[in-house]
């Protein structure tokens, strides 16, 4: 299906409304940022040339789209016309519009092809680095960014911008990567897993025969690990290991349920799999997490990435793991716009500072809509928040 034949725009549909797109090509996924000027500010004539000191109002938006899919994701560009008007022909007709910033592996991989499709050029920008402004412009900037996930219970968290650093950064993509963040600009990448949201993908697409994210996502949520997986109390005749601090419903076993019989996979239902691969792969996660953090003394773990998807199985997992593993001393946190730090923060290096913290301030409105389009089966509302969500902010251009 093409599903971006008929993409709304969100009344986007002057040229001049759009500047600023910013891209984070990845192994899984696409993401794209871009600032849409309100309509209202036209009016303005203060406001109508850029480089005014009190900058312009309008919305960020976020889009994905899977990698395999990067044709939809050009065609997206293209019509919505992502690459005219705005700030950047106003300022600079020439240079700036031949140019985007770019972030992520594919941002290398697939450079050629923007120039040959699109006659743009991608300015690269460091994939870690990006991943860490985009968090902290995240964490300073917008309310109700981060928050607790336990017992079913969200919990937004009131960060503290004077006692924001250090926390490690866990970045859950197709891999993950660990970064241990300083400050702005004031990072390294302590250690990472291979073992991340593709692994979950890849042999979850092997295993069960899904055809999509979201169906192994759905599948888990009525799925019963402890089909597949081997507990204590299997190995033990339901005895705790109270002395090594392991009750008898704790996984002793990935999987290992699947040796003690003849089944093969047939035997098993599709989402009892999903959901044993869904918690292994989560609580490797957070136990890595944990010991990276437990290696630099920090207390904070922010966990993005589009693995997360806001699932609550998943955070659920990941939260009790960092909890179990530190007895309690470091915080799982999560955000909301979990997939997006990358892209953001290619957003934010066009002119480092260009979004004045202090002006964000969210309102939920119906989402230029990537990846549903003219499936009418899709309810934008009962889709994750990251995908629904665009936010008013003021772009400021030095
Ligand atoms: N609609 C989707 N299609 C495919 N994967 C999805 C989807 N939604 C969430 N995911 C999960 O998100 C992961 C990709 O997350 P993300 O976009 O943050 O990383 P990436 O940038 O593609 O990866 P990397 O940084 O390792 O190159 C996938 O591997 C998968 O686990
Ligand atoms: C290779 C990247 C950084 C690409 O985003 C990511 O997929 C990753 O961190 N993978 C984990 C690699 C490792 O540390 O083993």
């Amino acid at each position: 299906m093409d599903h971006l034949r008929e993409i709304e725009t969100d009344g986007i549909s002057n040229p001049r409304e759009i500047s600023r797109l910013a891209i984070d090509i990845g192994g899984s996924l696409i993401k794209l940022v871009y600032f849409s000027r309100d309509s209202s500010d036209h009016e303005d004539p203060l406001n109508d040339c850029v480089g005014v000191s009190n900058g312009v109002n309008g919305r960020l938006h976020f889009a994905k789209f899977e990698t395999t899919k990067i044709n939809d994701c050009l065609k997206f560009i293209s019509a919505n016309k992502l690459l005219l008007g705005g700030l950047q022909n106003q300022e600079n007709p020439t240079s700036d519009k031949s140019f985007i910033k770019a972030t992520g592996g594919g941002a290398y991989k697939f450079s050629d092809l923007f120039k040959e499709k699109l006659g743009i050029s991608l300015e690269k920008e460091d994939e870690m680095e990006c991943l860490v402004t985009g968090a902290n412009f995240l964490l300073k900037a917008v309310n109700h960014e981060a928050f607790t996930y336990l017992n079913g219970q969200k919990e937004f968290v009131q960060i503290d911008h004077n006692d924001l650093y250090p926390y490690l950064l866990v970045n859950i993509g197709s891999g993950v990567s660990m970064v241990k963040v300083d400050g702005d600009g004031k990072f390294e990448r302590v250690s990472g897993t291979s073992v991340g949201g593709g692994t979950f993908w890849g042999l979850g697409k092997l295993l069960t025969k899904c055809q999509s994210f979201d169906e192994l996502l759905e599948l888990s949520h009525r799925g019963n690990n402890r089909v597949v997986d081997m507990l204590v109390g299997d190995i033990s005749g339901g005895m705790d290991y109270s002395k090594i601090g392991l009750s008898s419903t704790a996984i002793a076993s990935s999987f290992g349920r699947a040796i003690s019989n003849n089944n093969e996979l047939d035997d098993y239902k599709p989402e009892d799999v999903s959901r044993s691969l869904l918690r292994m792969i989560s609580n490797n996660i957070g136990q890595i997490s944990y010991l990276n953090a437990l290696r630099f003394g920090l207390k904070r773990i922010f966990f993005g990435g589009f693995f997360i998807r806001g699932h609550s199985y998943t955070m659920e997992t990941i939260s009790v793991a960092v909890h179990f593993w530190s007895k309690g001393e470091a915080k799982a946190m999560f955000l909301r716009h979990e997939g997006f730090l990358g892209a953001l923060g290619a957003f934010m290096s066009y002119d480092r500072h260009s979004l004045d913290d202090s002006m964000i301030n969210q309102s939920v409105q119906i989402p230029v809509d990537a990846s549903c389009g003219t499936d009418t089966n899709c309810n934008p509302l009962e889709r994750d928040l990251n995908e629904t969500e665009s936010m008013q902010c003021r772009v400021y251009q030095a």
